[in-house]
């Protein structure tokens, strides 16, 4: 029996035992560090010369491992293994291979604290955001396991006198996953497993700055009895084999994560037909976002304060759904800016293995781009609170606040993928729509009113895909909070949806007369 799917639950790490189970698995995965790590293609490791050196973005002193890098002959080798193991994988039944991720996510459950701690030291995330990427990859991997059972049988169609007709699902071939760093499990693992539960086999490039996780993600395949090929691991440069693995004529599919100047590349190099490519390649780009919080005059002014603080700067605001921009209605404007400066000046900002409440920023280039932000910023408005940088020993920014800010300006505009937060008034609500509206971008966004009739509005007008009222504009919730933008933000298609799945198959009819 498949029990009903329920979201994986956050550890709690003010109890001691959790806390100290955590301290453990930071010292267990640290005792790794320094390894040398293959591709696998076919489910045989290739050690490449040529390596990816991972780093801790708190202290870039210390090299987590080596990562081999794959170059063009070993995009080619993948695709053959991928069509190779697609033969077979798609004839396993639903249950089947529902089943089997149904058992990837039990080993993953019980070693989750070794994931998350590979990840505080990785990606350089807080431990209550580390374990909720590892809930998240979970979470993720539970429900498209049930969604894929739910789509086994088809759909209904309508049968005539003397005609029977069915509709129905099939996998589609070979695809390419490409993933972020910022999500480097729950969004890697979540946009390799929902192709490979329909049926298809995928090659999977992870982000540069986040390899590790990802072998990690394939010792959890090995080990659940995933068959070779289904899934092969072939990380490197974008340089070296971007292009050439999205335009392969035998690439059906691609899921890309990532910013929105990639995703438009990959779009439209992946449209076109290349010789020996007898199928149209199907693309989906999930991209960068520049997400308001509309604080209206009637606003609860700590929820108002706590919703744009927790996402502007949880995970120093590197995620897409982050708050950049809070759009303040001018009555209630200097209260909240005053409250979310004094929220603000609470957080701690330092290496994450101790648990503070923000890390470091990714790199180098993170590092420099934001800090190049917050100079704008100061041209561009008032520097309210924060703006230091530190990136001797790590890239660190503090949690940084502006005002005064034209909707127009540049840090309102651009994503900063930073913790940088933008204030700005407004004289009514229809003027807060227009301004939270006026970016290329249309993610996330959030109202905190006590005017049903406004929420209202903003549920026809604020044009984002997903829109919440009175919290934070982060943290969605697979199977509750289906995630996706509108506009730049991307194709659209709605991770952690009951639809996520149809974006990997063919669907067929068969009519039969009798
Ligand atoms: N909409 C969403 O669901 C969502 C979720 C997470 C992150 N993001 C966005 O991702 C961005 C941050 O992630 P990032 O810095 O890793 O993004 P990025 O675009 O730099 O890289 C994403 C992935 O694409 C690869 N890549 C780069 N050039 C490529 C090419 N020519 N061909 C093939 N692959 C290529 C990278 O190596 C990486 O694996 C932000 O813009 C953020 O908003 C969006
Ligand atoms: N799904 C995540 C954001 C993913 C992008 O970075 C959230 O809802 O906060």
């Amino acid at each position: 029996m498949v029990t009903p799917y329920k979201a994986e639950p956050a550890t709690d790490f003010t109890v001691e035992s959790n806390k100290q189970a955590f301290q453990q698995a930071l010292k267990q995965v640290k005792e790794q560090f320094g390894g040398d790590y293959p591709l696998i293609i076919g489910g045989e490791e290739v050690m490449t010369d040529d390596k990816t050196t991972v780093i801790n973005p708190a202290n870039k002193e210390q090299v987590l491992g080596n990562v081999s890098k794959s170059k063009p002959e070993h995009i080619e080798q993948a695709f053959e293994a991928g069509e190779a193991a697609f033969e077979s994988w798609s004839t396993w039944s639903a249950k089947e291979r529902a089943d089997l991720l149904l058992r990837i996510a039990a080993i993953i459950r019980r070693r989750k604290h070794e994931f998350s701690a590979l990840m505080v030291y990785e990606a350089g995330k807080p431990w209550n955001e580390a374990d909720g990427d590892t809930n998240e990859a979970i979470d993720f991997i539970e429900y498209y396991a049930r969604s894929w059972m739910d789509l086994a049988d088809g759909k209904p169609t309508m049968d005539r006198e003397g005609e029977s007709n069915k509709y129905f699902y099939q996998p589609m071939g070979v695809g390419v996953t490409i993933s972020p760093w910022n999500f480097p499990f729950a969004i890697m693992a979540g946009t390799t497993i929902a192709p490979v539960v329909a049926g298809n086999s995928v090659l999977l490039k992870p982000s540069s700055d986040t390899p590790i996780i990802a072998y990690k993600f394939m010792e959890v395949l090995k080990e659940a009895g995933l068959p070779d090929g289904v899934v092969n691991f072939v990380p490197g440069s974008s340089r070296d084999i971007g292009d050439y693995m999205v335009e392969h004529h035998k690439n059906h599919f691609i899921t890309f994560t990532g910013s929105k100047s990639v995703g438009l590349h990959i779009t439209e190099i992946a449209a076109k037909v290349k010789e020996g490519q007898h199928f149209l390649r199907r693309t989906i780009s999930e991209m960068g976002g520049k997400d308001t919080i509309i604080v209206d005059k009637d606003a609860d002014i700590e929820v108002a304060a706590e919703s744009i603080v927790h996402s502007a700067f949880g995970f120093s605001g590197q995620k897409c759904s982050a708050c950049s921009r809070a759009v303040v209605h001018e009555d209630v404007h200097d209260e909240v800016l005053a409250r979310s400066i004094e929220l603000a000046k609470e957080l701690t900002v330092g290496d994450t293995t101790e648990n503070t409440y923000m890390g470091p920023v990714v790199n180098q280039k993170q590092f420099d781009r934001i800090k190049d932000y917050i100079e704008t910023g100061k041209k561009e408005g008032k520097l309210e609170f924060g703006g230091e940088t530190d990136d001797s020993t790590g890239f660190f920014i503090h949690p940084t606040i502006f005002s005064d800010l034209d909707p127009e300006a540049v840090i309102m505009q651009e994503e900063i993928f930073g913790p940088v937060v933008g204030f700005t008034k407004v004289k009514d609500f229809d003027e807060a729509l227009e301004v939270a509206n006026n970016t290329e971008y249309g993610l996330t966004g959030a109202v905190i009113t006590n005017t049903r009739e406004h929420w209202h509005l903003a549920c026809r007008k604020f044009d984002v895909g997903n829109l919440y009222l009175n919290r934070g504009c982060t943290a969605a919730v697979v199977g509750y909070h289906p995630f996706g933008g509108f506009k730049l933000s991307g194709t659209d298609q709605k991770t952690g949806s009951p639809d996520y799945l149809l974006n990997f198959v063919n669907q067929k009819v068969v009519s039969e007369m009798f």
